[in-house]
């Protein structure tokens, strides 16, 4: 426990249960389940917030098996992505617990749909989700996503999931019925639903939802030539604030980390669903 901070950042199999603070952090975050953009984070100005976000993602990056968490109030400050925190104040220890946290941003995706046709579109993408083990199976994951998709305005089926774990695609199959995950070569995974709307509606391929603009050039992706279509339900964002796949990737460059990067990890859990009976 680091007192002089008055959090107990515990690790691993600890008995102290989710991620403590010992501190009434209701002045400062508000209701139990919280939107914190990067503005907001900034203007929290609380180091002791700051240090319980950052022990609980490495939590989430201790999961996932990363030998550096994706998430930090320092990154999260300095990007386009927005973090929904569960948390609640017990009164009788007169801690407040940091229980899960899921970070989303908005990215420009090319996508394939099952058939290999191509779609391009921004996306609403699930970044880094996790809840506290101790929390884990009571309903708190499943209100974070609803509570970000009802702030995102979005449907769960319009979500693209970075990297998925074994975990959140049983989690999406069972709590938002999505059960055909299409794996892109990227790692995202979005799900059939997402181009059976498309289809259903009948929209025409060659208007781009507003806000939009066709690329310059033919894109050419993998071996064949695409007949590029726009994702009907791609959510407008800004593209000023470089939101485009260009973005340096999150990943430990060392020559240690190489095997323990995101998209090594990545190949191996892709690989191993892909290759194992579906669990659910
Ligand atoms: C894009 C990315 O971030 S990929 C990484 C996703 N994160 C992880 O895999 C980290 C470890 N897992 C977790 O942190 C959590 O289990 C989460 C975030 C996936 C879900 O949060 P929870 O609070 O447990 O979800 P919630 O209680 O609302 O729903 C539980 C459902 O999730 C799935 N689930 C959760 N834990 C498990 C588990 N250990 N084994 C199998 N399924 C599980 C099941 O579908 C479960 O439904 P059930 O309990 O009715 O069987």
């Amino acid at each position: 426990m680091h007192e002089g901070r008055g959090f107990a950042a515990e690790r691993g199999a600890s008995a102290l249960g989710a991620m403590e603070v010992h501190a009434d952090l209701r002045p400062i975050l508000g209701p139990d389940l919280v939107r914190l953009d990067p503005m907001r984070i900034k203007q929290l100005q609380s180091q002791v917030v700051y240090d319980a976000i950052d022990e609980l993602a490495k939590g989430s990056a201790q999961c996932m098996q990363l030998r550096s968490p994706l998430t930090t109030c320092a990154k999260l400050i300095d990007s386009d992505n927005t973090l929904y925190l569960s948390w609640k104040y017990d009164q009788d220890e007169g801690v407040s617990k940091l229980l899960g946290f899921a970070k989303v941003g908005r990215k420009k995706l090319f996508l394939y749909d099952a058939q290999m046709q191509t779609y391009e579109g921004e996306i609403l993408c699930l970044l880094d989700f996790y809840v506290h083990f101790s929390a884990q199976r009571q309903g708190v994951g499943k209100a974070i996503i609803d509570y970000m998709l009802q702030n995102e305005h979005a449907q769960p089926y319009q979500l693209a999931l970075d990297n998925p774990s074994v975990t959140l695609l049983g989690f999406m199959s069972q709590k938002f019925d999505l059960k055909k995950p299409v794996w892109q070569n990227t790692n995202f995974v979005v799900f059939d639903e997402l181009f059976q709307v498309y289809a259903e509606n009948g929209m025409n391929a060659k208007t781009p939802p507003e806000g939009w603009r066709r690329p310059q050039t033919p894109r050419r992706i993998g071996t064949g030539a695409t007949d590029t279509r726009w994702l009907e339900h791609a959510i407008s964002g800004h593209p000023s604030k470089g939101n485009a796949m260009s973005a340096p990737v999150e990943a430990d460059q060392t020559p240690q980390g190489a095997l323990s990067n995101r998209a090594h990890q990545a190949k191996t859990r892709k690989a191993h669903i892909l290759s194992s009976k579906p669990l659910w």
